[in-house]
């Protein structure tokens, strides 16, 4: 069962390194990782101190496991608790952990360890980038989202009530451990949510671990296939942020399914019982790629096949799965206005020409995703 071009070392452990020049740094992945995190930081940084982050599921779970391996590497280390959930995105939050950061005199030279998802590591990171002008920044991710994607790759922040992720900087990490066992404690709908971003690098460029993904998906949920996908994903995701780190270009493709998925997270107030992140992105590939065929650019087969692989592992695919109110298309569409990618007022969507064919759109007429919003709401599939 291998795809990556890194198979795992002696001890099982697997590494991807993210070429950044002077910063450039490695993701280690594999199980048990955990406990040798602060020996793998005390290699590599001068730090003495380290404030780790966790929300307060992750905290009792895993916290005292990471706390011990720092202190037997020398490192002191403090443990800093915020709430679970999306809304922990939040300036008052920010506002805290920069409070206690500043608190605990940590040093340039010292360290924020994020523990946990991407939440966690969103806020972390841009705590990290704006304390004393930037601080190290390590990335232990506990969710399989955060150690395929958003422990990698320097995108930090926090939401505006008028959009998502719409406040932050790029601050890349100086190191990721991503210990897959620790996925043991993850819920499954949780677990399930993270695999669209996993799904997302086959369908944007990577037809062949698509159709691995396919075989071997099951194996992915059970255990088995897991390091295997997550180093597969990280070198994905490694090689687009080492060609374009700040989004001036094709790092861009790692939206694919976020202009919608973004706009109804927003829209849907961050409520958990509503939708989570993967599970919008989910939603928002399948529109994209339904987007894509109405507008010529994608054959319907296609289409089907990437959808008929969400809706094969549990993943909604359609906006009237999402429980609660209906959504307004103005409302969408207002948030997609507010979408990052938007270039001198004209909107930019990663449509697609089939499985790993994704390409950026620029220019997409507001009328045509209007439109076919309001046909999602009303008439899409259920
Ligand atoms: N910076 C980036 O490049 C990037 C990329 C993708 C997503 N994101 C952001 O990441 C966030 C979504 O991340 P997420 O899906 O990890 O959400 P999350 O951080 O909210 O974690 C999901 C839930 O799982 C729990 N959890 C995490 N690890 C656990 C574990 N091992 N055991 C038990 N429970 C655990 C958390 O407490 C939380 O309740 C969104 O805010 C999204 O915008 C950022
Ligand atoms: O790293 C990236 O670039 C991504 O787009 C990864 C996405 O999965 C992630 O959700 C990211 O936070 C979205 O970026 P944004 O710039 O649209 O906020
Ligand atoms: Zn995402």
């Amino acid at each position: 069962m291998s795809l990556s071009s890194h198979p795992p070392e002696a001890g099982g452990r697997r590494s991807v390194r993210v070429e950044l020049g002077e910063r450039s740094y490695e993701i280690l992945i594999g199980a048990g990782l955990l406990q040798g995190t602060g020996a793998e930081m005390a290699r590599r940084l001068p730090c003495a101190r380290a404030l780790v982050v966790a929300d307060e599921t992750v905290a009792p779970l895993h916290a005292p496991a990471l706390l011990a391996s720092l202190e037997r590497a020398g490192i002191s280390a403090a443990l800093h608790q915020v709430p679970a959930g999306e809304t922990t995105k939040r300036f008052s939050e920010l506002e805290r952990l920069v409070d206690r950061t500043i608190a605990e005199r940590l040093e340039r030279g010292d360290a924020l360890v994020a523990l946990g998802g991407g939440v966690v590591g969103d806020l972390t990171g841009f705590a990290a980038g704006v304390v004393r002008r930037g601080m190290h920044l390590v990335q232990v991710p506990t969710s399989l989202l955060a150690q395929v994607d958003s422990s990698v790759g320097g995108k930090t922040g926090i939401n505006s009530p008028r959009g998502k992720n719409l406040i932050g900087v790029f601050h890349q990490p100086s190191l990721v451990v991503a210990d897959t066992a620790v996925l043991e404690t993850l819920s499954e709908r949780e677990f399930r949510a993270g695999y669209a971003e996993v799904a997302k690098y086959g369908l944007i460029d990577r037809p062949d671990f698509f159709g691995w993904l396919e075989a071997n998906w099951r194996a992915v949920f059970a255990g088995p296939g897991r390091a295997e996908a997550v180093a597969v994903s990280c070198q994905a995701k490694a090689d687009v942020v080492a060609g374009d780190e700040r989004e001036t270009g094709a790092r861009a493709l790692l939206n694919l399914g976020h202009t919608f998925g973004h706009a109804l997270e927003s829209a849907a107030a961050y409520d958990p019982a509503r939708l989570v992140h993967g599970e919008a992105v989910s939603i928002g590939m399948a529109l994209a790629h339904r987007f894509s065929t109405r507008l010529g650019l994608c054959p319907a087969s296609e289409t089907e096949r990437a959808v008929r692989h969400l809706q094969a592992v549990g993943l909604p695919t359609a906006i009237r799965e999402i429980p609660g109110p209906a959504f307004l298309a103005d409302e969408l569409m207002n948030k997609i206005a507010q979408d990052k990618k938007v270039q001198r007022g004209s909107l930019t969507f990663i449509l697609t020409r089939g499985i790993g064919q994704a390409f950026v759109a620029r220019d997409v007429e507001p009328a045509a995703v209007a439109g076919f919003l309001a046909e999602e709401i009303t008439a899409g599939p259920a």
